[in-house]
């Protein structure tokens, strides 16, 4: 059977097994396609029939999770965590809660955590999971509660060198305090069970930091190998999160200019950069609507979701040299993508997890654009997530400064190695290809070492 007829198959099984699951299936066929020049070199992924396998979760865990609102009423939601590969080491990955978490996302999430922790260099399998609990408008005694519930059942099926959780959206250092909480006290371990803790009591400096300044990283790596830097290049930021926030802070330091940052109700254009302080005291500290950052800037520009076409946003019609969407998926689309390319964008660096529709990414690339993709750029929140487990097994706390010179390297390495790597299979400088081939080998090689399990 030829690799193409192959591929075909284990997708066609994909949608037949899985179905409804779109944002699993969209990832699953960006990754499978790309690993086509490496199938057609080395039979041995066919022999040991690798696609199928990596394709199902080792074990994929959905549980009820019942708790009291403030008015004495018992909520449900569903609790997810799917332990996908654990081929290179425990399974690691976040935890989301957003209304629209169902199983396709989460299997979607944890099946590019495979590829993103393996890029790293570092020993950390791939996982994700959350709920669809919605966060907002909570109260915090609701989320307090809530997490407690969520790890009642949680804690049955991690630990330290089995299963590392961390944030993702809607889970912050809030909710991250909540649930170690909660598991220390069912398990009675203090133990680094979960990543992103606060500082007091066991966290890494600069974890918090970690996605959005390695995301700049990777997009000063890109443009190095092209004689370019970011030093006062106009760029646009979506979303106002964790992600988002940390990108913007950096970009400022590495002398560009972020001009948008944007939540599910709104954009925010100002035109002299945004100012992240007054940023994170509304988003970090308050949790309010960015409508606020416009009343205490008045020469920026708010504009509400509801002045636009459905699925459109705003971030991407402003004039950019580069663009970093740092929200969520499917958030940049082949509209998106044109009006990118007629104002002259020359990078897109995917800070959220597959923001870009694959349409779009196909438009960018048919354009000479360039791409980090986010199972690269967005790398250093895991990886950072591993120096923190590595700090708690050994009681050590690193510094700042040490913790992000380490970074960096990571970020480095992480570009050099899906750089390389597209060279070696002749389409050097598409970093899709050359992320997805290098995070897959590691993953199925050692699949292949340790037997039919
Ligand atoms: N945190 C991390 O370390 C890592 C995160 N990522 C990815 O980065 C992205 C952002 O995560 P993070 O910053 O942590 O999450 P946060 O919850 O901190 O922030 C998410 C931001 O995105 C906006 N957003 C979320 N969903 C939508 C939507 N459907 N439409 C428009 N805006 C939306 C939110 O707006 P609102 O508040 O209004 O919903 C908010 O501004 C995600 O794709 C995540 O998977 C990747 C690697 C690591
Ligand atoms: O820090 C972690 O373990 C996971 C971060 C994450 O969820 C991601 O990389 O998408």
């Amino acid at each position: 059977m030829s690799v193409q007829s192959h591929i075909d198959k284990v997708l066609r099984k994909i949608e037949e097994y899985s179905p409804g699951q779109d944002e699993f299936y969209q990832a699953a066929h960006e990754v499978l396609h790309s690993l086509i020049p490496l199938l057609e070199e080395d039979n041995r992924y066919d022999v040991h029939n690798i696609l199928e396998r990596i394709m199902v979760p080792e074990r994929t865990i959905i549980f009820r999770v019942c708790w009291l609102d403030d008015h004495g009423r018992v909520q449900t939601n569903y609790g997810y965590r799917v332990q996908f590969n654990s081929a290179i080491g425990q399974y690691k990955g976040g935890l989301r809660f957003h209304p629209s978490v169902n199983l396709g996302i989460i299997k979607f999430l944890g099946f590019e955590q495979i590829f993103k922790n393996a890029l790293t260099g570092l020993q950390i399998g791939g996982a994700k999971g959350g709920s669809n609990f919605d966060p907002k408008g909570k109260s915090d005694n609701e989320i307090m509660r809530f997490c407690q519930a969520f790890m009642s059942e949680l804690f049955k099926h991690i630990g330290k060198t089995r299963d590392v959780p961390a944030g993702d959206i809607g889970v912050g250092a809030r909710e991250i305090g909540y649930l170690f909480g909660q598991y220390k006290k069912l398990t009675g371990h203090f133990e680094g069970v979960i990543t992103g803790k606060a500082l007091n009591w066991g966290g890494s400096n600069t974890r918090k930091e970690a996605t959005g300044y390695g995301s700049v990283y990777f997009a000063e790596n890109i443009l190095k190998k092209y004689d370019k830097d970011l030093e006062g290049k106009i760029c646009t930021v979506s979303g106002s999160g964790n992600v988002a926030i940390y990108t913007i802070e950096k970009l400022y330091e590495m002398g560009a200019i972020p001009v948008t940052c944007s939540d599910s109700k709104g954009t925010i254009y100002h035109e002299t950069g945004i100012d992240v302080n007054s940023l994170k005291a509304i988003k970090e500290i308050n949790h309010q609507s960015l409508e606020v950052y416009a009343q205490v800037h008045p020469d920026s520009v708010y504009t509400p979701v509801s002045h636009y076409p459905e699925g459109r946003h705003q971030a991407w019609d402003v004039p950019c040299d580069v663009a970093f969407p740092s929200a969520t998926q499917n958030e940049l689309d082949l509209e998106d993508a044109k009006v990118l390319v007629a104002n002259g964008c020359i990078l897109v660096n995917e800070g959220a997890n597959m923001p870009t529709t694959p349409d779009a990414v196909a438009y960018l690339k048919k354009h000479n654009i360039l791409f980090g993709p986010g199972k690269a750029a967005n790398a250093g929140g895991v990886a950072t997530s591993q120096l923190e487990m590595s700090q708690n097994a050994s009681m050590a706390n690193w510094s700042f400064e040490e913790v992000d010179i380490k970074l960096r390297q990571i970020m480095r390495n992480i570009f050099e190695t899906a750089y390389e790597t597209s060279k070696e299979f002749g389409c050097e400088g598409d970093l899709v290809t050359g992320a997805n081939i290098a995070g897959f080998r590691k993953v199925a090689d050692s699949m292949i070492d340790q037997g039919a399990v």
